[in-house]
């Protein structure tokens, strides 16, 4: 299969072209990084794309990928309901086009989710902090905003009741981002790559689940999952656990 990367010479984007690279099944037929021609996506044959890019540039390359019968594997966060709707909107007119969307490619941190929504409803406080490397653009994590959105998911579906929270009186910011009704905290902190609890609470005890990416080459084996299933799954798919039967 011939896949390209959006995103080459940047911290992931060159883990995933090693990746594909190391691959027997795969060949690397192109490498885009900013100020690079894309049009070399398609003169290059690439069945696939793999997109480490910026949430400010993503959306123009999936149109152009799209557009082409291109399917994509894409880490770059960013997303919320506006620019899925978009993606759907294009996808119609390409359906025979598949683009995975996965704010986390870790084996572990989609496990981490799952956990946090099992564990979510059975307790009264549920807060998220999530910790990662000063160069991120964007805060909360995608992580972070999907575990929110997930938690808060199934609260609703239990007929959970609002967390307990006796706060008054505020610096702002304080007490963290409310996404989803769910408080999430960021760390931005050298030495760090990606990082995040999930801290339940309830009478007498707590729980907390945390995973740790300690090496950008955790997101390959999902990245390399998603290149080789995204044909068969036309249309958009949020999340790698639609292609793991979690
Ligand atoms: N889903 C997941 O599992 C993961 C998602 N991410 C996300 O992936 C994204 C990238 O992260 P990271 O690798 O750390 O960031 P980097 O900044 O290290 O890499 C991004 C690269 O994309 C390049 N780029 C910018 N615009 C374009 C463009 N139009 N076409 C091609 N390349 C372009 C950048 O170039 P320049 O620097 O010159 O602008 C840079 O080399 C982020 O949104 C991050 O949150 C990260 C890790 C895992
Ligand atoms: O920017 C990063 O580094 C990461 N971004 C993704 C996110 O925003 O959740 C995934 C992972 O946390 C690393």
């Amino acid at each position: 299969m011939k896949v390209g990367v959006l995103g080459a010479r940047g911290k992931v984007g060159a883990e995933m072209c090693a990746a594909v690279e190391a691959a027997a099944d795969l060949e690397l037929v192109a490498s885009i990084d900013a100020g690079d021609d894309i049009n070399a996506l398609v003169e290059s044959g690439t069945q696939v794309v793999i997109d480490f890019t910026h949430p400010d540039v993503v959306m123009g390359n999936l149109e152009f990928c799209i557009k082409h019968g291109i399917h994509a594997v894409v880490g770059t966060t960013g997303f919320d309901a506006g620019r899925l709707a978009q993606l759907e909107a294009w996808l119609a007119d390409s359906p025979q086009t598949g683009v995975l969307i996965a704010p986390n490619f870790s084996i572990g941190a989609i496990l981490m989710m799952k956990f946090a929504t099992i564990a979510a409803p059975f307790y009264d406080s549920v807060e998220i902090i999530e910790l990662h490397h000063p160069t991120k653009a964007d805060a909360p994590s995608g992580t972070a905003a999907r575990t929110a959105a997930l938690v808060a998911e199934a609260r609703r579906a239990a007929g959970s009741p609002p967390f307990p929270d006796a706060t008054s009186q505020e610096i702002e910011g304080a007490r963290g981002a409310d996404v989803d009704g769910v408080r999430v905290h960021a760390l931005r902190i050298r030495g760090m790559i990606a990082h995040q609890e999930v801290v339940c609470g309830g009478p007498g005890e707590t729980l907390t689940i945390r995973h740790d990416s300690m090496d950008r080459a955790s997101f390959g084996p999902g990245v390399l999952t998603g290149v080789r299933q995204i044909a068969a799954h036309p249309g958009l798919t949020v999340g790698l656990e639609h292609f793991l039967d979690l």
